[in-house]
Order: structure tokens, then C-alpha cells, then sequence
């Protein structure tokens, strides 16, 4: 039987960057694999979302400059627009796996199980490790209502060859808020069920607020304190029977109420790997309750949003740290979140409402709106909370609600991270006129 330095369980980008930065330090590593080679991200979750949401987004840029050079909106060709996500999800699995080949590391197809705590079990053969790294994952949660088996997911959204004309979204959080939003720009009517009033329940309250009411001007219907009670076929509808009042008839229904780690039927209780509905617990250092057994990425229970680039970071710390150039607990940095919307709404750093209260920092609301950034693309929905130290002047925390919100947060990121004061900013020139030279006046 062959015995490896690490074995990985899972081809996520977490497991991806652990076993490449493992591999590249001369580890014999193997990858294991049950389903699409690349995992949630590139298959069925960030890029072919991002394929979709271009389209929307250049649609967006369009309309708003009508009668300023444009004098129509074009429709979204759904089925074309497929066509064109499929040219960048086809090839993933079989290029992600022959990366993995070509740097020289095992793969593995099949589901991995533990059989003791050096050995898994992949289809029946055997294969040992000195260490693991469970990168394994999560999976749309279902709601367990009576018709639940018609609810489709994020992952058939992701796949659908014609768009329906009527849909109903279960859930206010990243996933429905995106996908909604991509239906009702596609064409269809769109119906959002979230069970409280609060969606998106980690982004500023506010900013929130002016989304959603942006998101209902263009269509979207939104139902607060309200969720699926029933689903029931109605020839080719659905009828959803609604928690407090009424009923939808819709064509088709998703439910975007969360994600379970991948953890069950792997054995992990017999070996002592101690795991909670929210993931696998570790120490700061990404050690499971045994301690040849580490874990990172989604399938993880932790504070820190489960996005892509944090799986990747967790998978280069576990490769420093088996490596040992790195024998510190993981440090992370500030971490910013998107949600790719129109427009688009995203934060880093301190943003909650516990210290925008604390008399130490200082927050500037700004509405940009008429910034000639944004005005000169009719532009009308521009709006930022900015929060700094008052003691040193140093950002700390942001939110932006407007189609810049990505490069914008992403520069305040760098600023957060870098521990830049504002006159460091200012000694910068920056291309004129883009959203980097409005960095200046921000703050
Ligand atoms: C619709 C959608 C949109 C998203 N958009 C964004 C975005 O815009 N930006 C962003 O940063 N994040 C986004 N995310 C989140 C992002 O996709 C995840 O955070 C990221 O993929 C997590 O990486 P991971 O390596 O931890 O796990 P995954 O990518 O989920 O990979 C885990 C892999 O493990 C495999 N596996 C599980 N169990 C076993 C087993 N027992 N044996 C072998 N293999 C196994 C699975 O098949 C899977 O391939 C999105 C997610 C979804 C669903
Ligand atoms: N842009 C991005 O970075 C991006 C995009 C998509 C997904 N993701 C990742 O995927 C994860 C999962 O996304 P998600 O949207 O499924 O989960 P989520 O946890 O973000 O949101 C689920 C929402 O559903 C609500 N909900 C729970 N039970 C409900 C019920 N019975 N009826 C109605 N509403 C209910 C919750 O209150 C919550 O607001 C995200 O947390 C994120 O890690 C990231």
C-alpha cells in the first residue's frame, strides 16, 4: 500500500492550494475526489455565478445610460448566456485534475472514508498518510417541509437551460440575494422568501435596506417573515404554500437557506474527529481532535465568512505549517465580503453596529452619488459608511453599496491590512479620473 506525506480529502481551491504549496516543498501528496475535480467554486459556484452576473452587470451599465448615448436596453439571451458559462465550467474537472498530475500528486477519484486514523478507504483500496487535511467542503442545506424533494439548488440555478418564467428564492442570504437578482435581470418574475426581516444579516442594516429597496424597484418581490410551509406539483408548477399568509404559483422554487459541511458517513466519529452541524471543530492552528488530522475551508466550524480566498489562505498556512516555516496559530487579515448585486453591496473589517457605537472610532456616511466617478455613468445609487480610529485616523471598516464596490473595498483592504494612514494615501498619485483618486476625499 502506499503511503503518502498528506493526503487531502477534497479539490476545492482550499485542498488545491494546500496540495500544490505542499507538493511545490517536495511532500508526496494525494488529492481525493468524489464528485467535479476543482470543487464548488469554478463548477458550480463563484465563476459560473460571475459568468452570469457580467452579463447582468454590462446590461445595468447600459440602462442607466439611456438617452445619454443609448436609447435601448438589450434583452439577456438566457440560453446563450448558458451557452457561454459552459465554456468556462466544461473544461474544469479535467483541467484541474491534470494540474494536480502535471505537478506530480496523486489523484484520487472516489469517496474518501477513514478506516483508522492513518488510513482511508477510496472505493474499497486502502491508503495511508502521515497527515490529513479534510477539505471537504459544504452542500446546500434543504429545508424539511413536506415537498421538499422539488426544491431545486443553487447548483441547478447554476445549470438551467431555459430560464422560468415565474421563481421563488427560500432564503435572504448571499445566495438567494445573487441568484434573484441575476432571474429578475434575465427576465423572470422573482419572488425572494426570507423568515425575518433582516436578510443579509452580516451587512450594515442600512446599506441592506437601500439595496432591497432597489432590488423591489426592479421587480423583485420581496415576502418578510415568511417561508415555505409546503410545495406541492401543480401540473409544471409549483404551488408554495407560505408560512403566515397565502400561497405562490411558481415554475420553479430554490432553496438558498444555508450550507452543511460535508462531514457525515466518513467515519470521523469512530476515529475521534470531533465535529457540530457547522463544521469540524479546530484549534488555531486547523487541528482536529487528533492530531495527525487537520481541516480547513467551508466544511470548517468557524467565525470567518467561508469564501474562496479564505479557503485558499487556510490551505498555504497548512502547507507553511507542515513545511514548518510557519509554526505560529493562523493570523487572519481583514477579510472583505461581496454580494455581486445591482448594485453591488460590500464590507471589510469593523463594521457592526457594536463599534460604530464605541465613542473611539468616528463613521462618515457618504452618499457618492454626485461624485463625477459615478455621476458620469448616471449612476444613482452610491452610498458608503466608512469607520476610523479616531485616535489614529486609520480606517478601519467599510461598507459601499454601488457598482465600485468591489475595487473600492478591495482598496480599503489594503489600506486596512497595510495599516495605511490617509496622508500615505495621499502622497500616492493615482490614475484621474477612477475610483482610486477618489481615495483621498473618502476619509
Ligand atoms: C452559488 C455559490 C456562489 C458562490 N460565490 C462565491 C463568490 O462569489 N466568492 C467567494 O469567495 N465564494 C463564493 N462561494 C463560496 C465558495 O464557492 C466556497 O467558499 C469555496 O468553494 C470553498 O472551498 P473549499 O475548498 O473549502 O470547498 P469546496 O470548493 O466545496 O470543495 C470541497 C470538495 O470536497 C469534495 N468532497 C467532499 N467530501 C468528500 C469525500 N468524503 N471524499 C472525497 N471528496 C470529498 C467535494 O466533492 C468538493 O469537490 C460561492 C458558493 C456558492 C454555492
Ligand atoms: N458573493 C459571495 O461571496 C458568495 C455568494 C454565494 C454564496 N457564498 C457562500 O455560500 C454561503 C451560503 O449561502 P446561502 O445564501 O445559502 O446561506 P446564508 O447563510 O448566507 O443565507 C441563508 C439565509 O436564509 C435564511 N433562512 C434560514 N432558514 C430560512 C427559512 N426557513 N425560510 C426563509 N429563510 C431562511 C437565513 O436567515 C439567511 O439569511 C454563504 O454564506 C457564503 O459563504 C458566497
Amino acid at each position: 500500500m502506499k503511503r503518502f506525506d498528506v493526503i487531502i480529502i477534497g479539490s476545492g481551491p482550499g485542498g488545491m492550494a494546500a496540495a500544490y504549496d505542499l507538493a511545490s516543498e517536495g511532500n508526496e501528496v494525494a488529492v481525493v475526489e468524489a464528485d467535479l475535480w476543482g470543487g464548488t467554486c469554478p463548477n458550480r459556484g463563484c465563476d459560473p455565478k460571475k459568468v452570469l452576473y457580467g452579463v447582468v452587470e454590462a446590461k445595468d451599465n447600459l440602462a442607466q445610460l439611456q438617452n445619454r448615448g443609448f436609447n435601448s436596453v438589450p434583452k439577456i439571451n438566457w440560453a446563450e448566456l448558458m451557452g457561454f458559462k459552459e465554456t468556462f465550467t466544461k473544461p474544469v474537472p479535467t483541467e484541474q485534475k491534470k494540474g494536480l498530475i502535471n505537478s506530480g500528486i496523486q489523484t484520487i477519484t472516489g469517496r474518501a472514508v477513514f478506516k483508522d486514523k492513518q488510513t482511508i478507504l477510496v472505493e474499497s483500496t486502502e491508503y495511508q498518510a502521515d497527515k490529513f487535511i479534510l477539505a471537504t467542503g459544504q452542500r446546500p442545506a434543504i429545508l424539511d417541509i413536506p415537498g421538499k424533494e422539488y426544491f431545486g439548488t443553487s447548483t441547478d440555478f447554476l445549470s438551467m437551460k431555459e430560464l422560468p418564467a415565474k421563481i421563488a428564492f427560500v432564503g435572504g442570504g448571499y445566495i438567494s440575494l445573487e441568484l434573484a437578482n441575476i432571474a429578475n435581470s434575465c427576465g423572470s418574475e422573482v419572488h425572494l422568501l426570507h423568515h425575518n426581516q433582516r436578510p443579509l444579516k452580516g451587512f450594515d442594516e442600512a446599506l441592506t435596506s437601500e439595496l432591497i429597496g432597489n432590488l423591489e424597484q426592479r421587480g423583485i418581490h420581496f415576502h418578510f417573515n415568511e417561508s415555505a410551509e409546503t410545495l406541492t406539483k401543480q401540473g409544471r408548477q409549483f404551488k408554495v404554500e407560505l408560512t403566515n399568509q397565502g400561497s405562490l404559483i411558481v415554475d420553479r422554487v430554490f432553496c438558498a437557506t444555508g450550507r452543511i459541511p460535508n462531514l457525515e458517513n466518513m467515519g470521523l466519529e469512530k476515529i475521534g474527529v470531533e465535529y457540530a452541524h457547522k463544521g469540524v471543530n479546530v484549534n488555531d492552528h486547523l487541528q482536529t481532535t487528533v492530531e495527525t488530522i487537520y481541516a480547513l475551508g467551508d466544511c470548517l466550524q468557524k467565525n470567518e465568512p467561508k469564501l474562496t480566498p479564505v479557503s485558499s489562505f487556510e490551505g498555504s498556512y497548512l502547507a507553511k505549517l507542515f513545511t514548518g516555516s510557519v509554526q505560529e496559530a493562523i493570523d487572519y487579515p481583514a477579510i472583505p465580503t461581496i454580494i455581486f448585486s445591482s448594485p453591488k453591496l460590500a464590507q471589510v473589517g469593523l463594521t457592526d453596529d457594536k463599534t460604530v457605537a464605541n465613542d473611539n472610532y468616528e463613521v462618515k456616511e457618504l452618499d457618492l452619488s454626485h461624485w463625477f466617478t459615478y455621476k458620469h455613468l448616471n449612476e444613482s445609487l452610491v452610498k458608503a459608511k466608512i469607520v476610523s480610529e479616531k485616535a489614529t485616523g486609520l480606517l478601519v471598516g467599510a461598507t459601499v453599496l454601488g457598482n465600485e464596490a468591489d475595487q473600492l473595498i478591495n482598496l480599503f483592504t489594503v489600506m486596512i491590512n497595510q495599516k495605511l494612514a490617509a496622508n500615505k494615501v495621499n502622497s500616492m498619485i493615482m490614475l484621474y479620473p477612477t475610483v482610486a483618486s477618489d481615495l483621498s476625499y473618502l476619509y
